[in-house]
């Protein structure tokens, strides 16, 4: 057992925590990064499948993520666009595929009046949203207190319309059924990102991929702090005073002034806190969840679809795999194709054997692409639920109510313990930009207030 001692711990080597570990070492302090599994990313995953390089967990960068794109610059990373040339597909409530090219689904003239009106309402409620604030918006409690799908029935009785609306926010980001999730949360989701139209818009929010897999962040962040990255060292147990804090994990103990706790809230009763947390963050970690969602890859000789005209962008709320895109490596003669199998979807299809599930999702793929999508040379699926230390994915959110009830203090900081995870970001929500800000916001605390320390001190 190693024994050492830090100025600070962080727990958790993905995005947040090695960012956090990374700015108190350049200010000064000393780190130890405590991370449970043989590997750091977390959430983020690069690797080789059967020959293929494919992206397991996060992978897109959109323009607005400023922290992740400073991030990208200091690290010397290069992005390349998604392929977006020619055609999307649509497939509507009556099983017919469209192709179409903008943002806004082929669908009957009265549904399409209904879907632009819904993204205008929306856009302009969002205005109203600070995404570090939801909660003090007008009206929070009451758009807290009814869920999306809900809100969506008072809008309108096109059908279509409210389950293109829903899927935006639903099976697309917090991979939730629209019922399980309140509006006030759906707000959060798309002031994240800016507005609701940005949401809706692919080209924007699945912009760019990194060169090399978006791992390379996580893995250059650990290479900077070396031999202060413990790998396989889950913490069992965290004992804290004022005074500092121990952390237990396995093969070594680290004391420090502070730790900051980098990973999803929905890991935290995983740890043994000595003594226990206050009482606000026993209630209030327990009406957060994690969504889900199977990120489905299959590789095949060549980006068939291409030849069709098709960009790869594909939708449609009634398929199981209710959107899909072009995801070809950059540089790569082969073509790769991502879709995403969410929430209920995914339940339904992991109650089947692996061999059927495969042959259900492409199938699915097939409706958009046509036969040759059922015979890529390599299918893999990203299943984040298994995953112990994460256990969903993309990310987690509040049940109906809790967004109003204990959102502001997520992110406070209970005696020496802070908190950072990109699941309480504000802008760059459930995504790495969010990540990122969130190790950012964590570490500035604790450098002023250990500045203070000092400058009291002298
Ligand atoms: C399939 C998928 C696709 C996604 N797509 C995108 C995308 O395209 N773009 C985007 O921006 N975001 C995407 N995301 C979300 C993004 O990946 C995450 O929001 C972000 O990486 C989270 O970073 P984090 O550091 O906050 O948490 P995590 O990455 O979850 O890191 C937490 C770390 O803590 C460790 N840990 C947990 N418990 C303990 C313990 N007791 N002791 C020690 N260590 C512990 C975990 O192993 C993990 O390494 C996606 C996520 C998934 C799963």
């Amino acid at each position: 057992m190693t024994e050492i001692t830090r100025d600070v711990v962080v727990i958790g080597a993905g995005a947040a925590g090695l960012t956090a570990a990374n700015e108190l070492k350049k200010a000064g302090l000393s780190v130890a990064v405590l991370e449970a599994r043989d590997r750091v990313g977390g959430r983020l995953w690069t690797d080789v499948i059967d020959g293929a390089m494919l992206e397991i967990g996060g992978q897109w960068v959109s323009p607005d993520q400023d922290a992740l794109k400073d991030t990208l610059a200091e690290l010397g990373l290069e992005t390349y666009d998604r392929y977006r040339e020619g055609d999307s597909v649509y497939i509507g409530q009556d099983g017919v595929l469209t192709r179409f090219t903008g943002e806004i689904f082929p669908v009957k003239p009265d549904t399409e009046k209904v879907i632009v009106e819904l993204i205008e309402k929306l856009d302009a409620m969002v205005a109203l949203v600070d995404p570090d604030r939801p909660w003090e918006s007008p009206d929070a409690e009451a758009l807290d207190s009814i869920s999306f799908e809900e809100w969506l029935k008072q809008q309108t009785d096109d059908t279509e319309a409210r389950e293109n609306i829903a899927l935006f926010i639903a099976g697309a980001m917090l991979t939730k059924p629209a019922h399980a999730f309140s509006t006030l949360q759906a707000l959060l989701m798309a002031a994240s990102a800016g507005s609701f139209s940005n949401l809706v818009d692919a080209d924007f929010i699945l912009d760019a991929r990194v060169v090399g897999g978006l791992q390379q962040v996580p893995l250059l962040l650990a290479e900077r702090l070396g031999d202060d990255v413990h790998l396989n060292a889950p913490v069992r147990t965290l004992r804290w005073n004022d005074e500092g804090v121990t952390a237990e994990a396995e093969g070594v103990t680290v004391h420090a002034r502070r730790v900051i706790i980098a990973l999803a809230p929905v890991l935290y009763n995983r740890i043994s806190f000595v003594p226990a947390l206050p009482r606000r963050q026993h209630q209030m970690h327990q009406h957060i969840s994690m969504g889900f969602v199977i990120k489905v890859h299959a590789v095949y000789d060549r980006p068939f679809w291409r030849e069709q005209g098709l960009s790869g962008t594909a939708f449609s709320p009634y398929e199981l795999s209710h959107e899909a895109y072009d995801n070809t490596n950059h540089g790569d003669e082969r073509g790769t194709l991502v879709g995403f199998v969410s929430d209920k979807n995914a339940d339904g299809v992991f109650a089947l054997s692996a061999e059927e599930r495969k042959e259900r999702i492409l199938e699915s793929l097939s409706h958009y692409y046509g036969p040759e999508a059922k015979n890529p040379v390599v299918y893999y699926e990203s299943d984040w639920g298994s995953e112990e230390w994460t256990r969903g994915a993309y990310a987690a959110s509040f049940d109906l109510g809790g967004l109003h009830r204990y959102g502001a203090d997520l992110r406070t900081p209970v005696g020496p313990i802070s908190f950072a995870c990109s699941d309480m970001a504000g802008a760059g929500y459930q995504h790495v930009d969010g990540a990122i800000r969130m190790g950012r916001l964590a570490a500035e605390r604790i450098v002023a207030e250990e500045h203070a320390l000092i400058g009291a001190q002298a």
